[in-house]
């Protein structure tokens, strides 16, 4: 397998405090080989503020980053660079957040990395610097597409050890919710899920559970019909097209211990119904995954944590696993592919 490509985030947040730091932990963590597209100088000014002794090896490209991984941290410098200002934004800074994401998911689509995990993002700091995309979801969608030439949906998957939920519609405010909901958007988001499920995670026939939308998912109707008019029609045509999925469930009462061993994924109409029991459950264990692309990219669960970068205080965990679930999927999907082609 070839090594995992790390985008360094946020530089005013924790992600550069925890790579730095499962850097140091490689061997007891067993973490696969990765490489980091980051500024090398603000990477070892925050390893020096937390104190981890890390020897960084400055590479040209992903070619000699497993074999250096051992010895060295991997960092394949950025062209702009990084203020290492812990806690407080730099408007500077947001051009090199960007550039790594781009080039690290240029060498996951390029074949010389197995997988990309993105350390978070600030979303408004990137938005106020003029980057137009809600989130690294629907920016990899559009990075795919250009490279591949073909439209592509993404899909939001947080995954932890006790539920797995998907938002249909993702970073839209509230209000535009039940507006941007269709029978087709489930549909197509539900395939996307089962096929990746499949692909990427083992799972030969997938269980989805479908939210619904409304209070008591409708209350037949009484308090809403979308679950009447949009999410049941989908419902039947999963179940046509052989998919085992169930709803509008009322979204309540479909998370707690019992109902979530009936599921491998809740398919959730909006992103707080999703993430909300992801992370209340697991949020120092749980991942975010972006299905429907070509390239494998997992992410922690959490966000920059302003207020603990170079504090020594942020839990790598999620982050952790954010690397081993990309290193498991990556192998899945190659296996997949092996047995299918
Ligand atoms: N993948 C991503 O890029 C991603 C994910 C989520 C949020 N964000 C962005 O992060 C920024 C801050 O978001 P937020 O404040 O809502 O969420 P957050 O996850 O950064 O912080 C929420 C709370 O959890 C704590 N926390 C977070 N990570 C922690 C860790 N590893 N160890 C210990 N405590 C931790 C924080 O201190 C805070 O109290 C926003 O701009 C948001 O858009 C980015
Ligand atoms: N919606 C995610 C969350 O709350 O955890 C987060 O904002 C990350 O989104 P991207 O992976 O699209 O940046």
């Amino acid at each position: 397998m070839q090594p995992i490509a790390i985008s360094v985030g946020e530089p005013s947040g924790i992600g550069p405090d925890l790579i730095v730091s499962c850097y140091a932990d490689r061997k007891k963590l067993q973490l696969a080989p990765f490489f980091v597209l980051a500024d090398p100088v603000m990477l070892a000014g925050r390893a020096e503020r937390l104190g981890i002794r890390v020897e960084i090896a400055n590479l040209d490209s992903p070619q000699h980053a497993a074999a250096t991984f051992a010895n060295a941290l991997p960092v394949i410098p950025l062209h702009n660079t990084h203020l290492d200002s812990p806690g407080e934004l730099k408007s500077e800074n947001a051009a090199g957040t960007v550039e790594a994401i781009e080039r690290a998911t240029a060498f996951v689509l390029g074949g010389e990395a197995s997988a990309l995990v993105t350390a978070p993002i600030d979303k408004k700091a990137l938005y106020d610097a003029g980057f137009n995309h809600p989130g690294h979801t629907e920016f990899l969608a559009e990075l795919c597409a250009r490279s591949s030439g073909r439209q592509i949906q993404p899909v939001m998957l947080l995954t932890g050890p006790e539920l797995s939920c998907v938002p249909v519609t993702i970073h839209i405010p509230l209000s535009e919710v039940v507006g941007a909901l269709t029978t087709e958007l489930i549909v197509e988001t539900a395939q996307i899920v089962v096929r990746h499920l499949q692909m990427d995670f083992g799972l030969e026939k997938p269980v989805l559970a479908v939210a619904g939308l409304n209070p008591h998912a409708g209350e037949r109707g009484a308090l809403g019909m979308e679950d009447i008019s949009v999410i049941v029609p989908a419902v039947q045509k999963l179940q046509g097209m052989g998919i085992d999925a169930t709803g509008p469930l009322p979204a309540d009462t479909m998370f707690h211990a019992e109902a979530r061993s009936t599921y491998d994924v809740a398919l959730c109409m909006y992103h707080d119904q999703a993430l909300i029991p992801v992370k209340t459950l697991g949020f120092d264990q749980a991942v975010n995954v972006t299905l429907g692309l070509p390239i494998i990219r997992t992410s922690p669960d959490h966000g920059t944590a302003m207020g603990l970068a170079a504090s020594g205080r942020a839990r790598p965990d999620s982050f952790i696993a954010a690397i081993d679930l990309a290193a498991r999927m990556a192998q899945s999907r190659h296996n997949f592919r092996t047995h299918t082609q």
